[in-house]
């Protein structure tokens, strides 16, 4: 984060003093909470919360249920939120929660007694005004239904906006569990058509089949492209003919979300699919799995960058020497937040929206900010994803400089 922020900063003389308040972040908070387990002993899982920036807003950013949590990692995504609303012109903070579990191997009542105590820790953190937690890996609707309901409990009222990414009867939006797979598609649509690449005749594969990556996979299927590959933590999956992805999301939902044993391809390694010689590669699982290493072996034309952080910085260079095309994450998965934005929205004017109308106003979204983020790399002579931070520093830098206060 902090190498691409350093050069984009640079490009856009930003002052040391506001580089310096952008840098870190305005709060960091690290809990420990231990949960009774089935067995009747107590685990203690170490949890964070992390708010990077508050200049456009609230704090805004999921949390992570993962072994491989830690506070770097949550300092990390909280900063790429910010750039990320930024880019979209959502009117919020950036942040990012984490707790160091395996959620696969927990039963559902240690994984709500688990975010319940979460919520307890974090009650004067989060808050409709404040920080508004929503899904990421291995959290989901059911994480965020606890949540809303442990937080109306300590604060005495049912509080729908303090967190988006619920079941639509909790005050969930239409449209949100498609909006980060969704935006995806947007963007890859948009860049296909800049490279002038037509999406029938195109080829894609893609890593992590979890909320962001089946629904990636099912929408750029939806718009002709051949998905050749998909994948999941069991493995990687091909069929140069195509995989049918409804069949497959039928497949995983049917064996405890796995594709473990699917049939209709062929098996390949996570790190053979990364480089298929396919169109458009869509990385959506996990960060840093393009690297300096694997870089030079790629064979897409263009990458959509579904999860948060999936190229190292010093891929970056190799894959624009080779003339690839990239669709930053804080772009590319930025229509989940934009979505959570309505939802909350929707949350505070008690009104609902059909998914038409979520939908149209997402794409609005998504290609206005893919246009602008375009031009901006034409202006500055920078790829797509340092231009994406010069548009997010620069307006983020800007209403700092508006607040004044120093
Ligand atoms: N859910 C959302 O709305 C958003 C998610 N993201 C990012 O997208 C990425 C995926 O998130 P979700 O789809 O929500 O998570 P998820 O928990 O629904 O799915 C994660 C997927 O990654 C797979 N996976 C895990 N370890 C793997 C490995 N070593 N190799 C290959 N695949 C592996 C899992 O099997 C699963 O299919 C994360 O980077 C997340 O931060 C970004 C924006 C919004
Ligand atoms: O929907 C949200 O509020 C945030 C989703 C998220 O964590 C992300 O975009 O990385």
């Amino acid at each position: 984060m902090m190498s691409r922020f350093d050069v984009a900063a640079k490009i856009l003389g930003l002052d040391e003093d506001t580089y310096n308040m952008l840098k870190s972040p305005v709060k960091q908070v690290l809990v420990n909470l231990p949960v009774t387990m089935d067995n009747g002993r107590i685990n203690v899982y170490e949890g964070f919360r992390v708010i990077h920036n508050n200049y456009m807003g609230p704090g805004k950013g999921g949390i992570r249920f993962a072994m491989d949590v830690d506070l770097d990692e949550v300092k990390a995504l909280a900063a790429w939120m910010t750039w990320k609303c930024a880019v979209v012109n959502v009117p919020f903070g950036g942040a990012k929660g984490g707790v160091k579990c395996d959620p696969r191997k927990m039963s559902k009542g240690e994984l709500e007694r688990l975010t319940r105590a979460y919520t307890q820790a974090m009650a004067d953190v989060f808050g409709p005004e404040k920080d508004i937690p929503a899904p990421d890996m291995g959290t989901g609707q059911q994480e965020m239904a606890w949540l809303m309901d442990e937080f109306s409990r300590i604060k005495g009222f049912t509080n729908a906006g303090v967190v988006t990414g619920k079941p639509l009867v909790l005050g969930g939006s239409k449209g949100r569990v498609e909006a980060t797979g969704r935006g995806v598609m947007v963007t890859c649509r948009a860049a296909l058509n800049k490279l002038k690449i037509n999406p029938a005749n195109a080829t894609a594969a893609v890593q992590g089949f979890g909320n962001v990556g089946s629904i990636s996979a099912k929408l750029l299927e939806s718009q002709g492209i051949k998905i050749v590959a998909i994948s999941d933590i069991s493995g990687a999956y091909y069929n140069a003919n195509g995989i049918n992805v409804s069949e497959a999301i039928a497949y995983s939902q049917a064996n405890k979300n796995s594709l473990e044993g699917y049939k209709n391809a062929g098996r390949i390694t996570n790190d053979e699919l990364l480089t298929l010689d396919v169109d458009v590669l869509v990385p959506a699982a996990l960060q840093d799995v393009i690297t300096k290493e694997n870089a030079v072996n790629i064979k897409a034309k263009l990458i959509v960058e579904g999860a948060n952080g999936p190229t190292s910085a010093n891929a970056d260079a190799i894959l624009k020497e080779k003339g690839i095309m990239i669709v930053p994450d804080i772009l590319a998965n930025a229509g989940g937040v934009t979505v959570s934005y309505f939802e909350w929205v929707q949350n505070h004017q008690g009104y609902y929206w059909t998914e038409e109308r979520v939908n149209r106003r997402a794409d609005r979204t998504m290609k206005e900010a893919f246009e602008q983020v375009y031009q901006a790399s034409i202006k500055f002579n920078v790829d797509m994803r340092i231009a994406a931070y010069i548009v997010a520093i620069d307006k983020v830098a800007s209403t700092r400089k508006l607040l004044g206060g120093f």
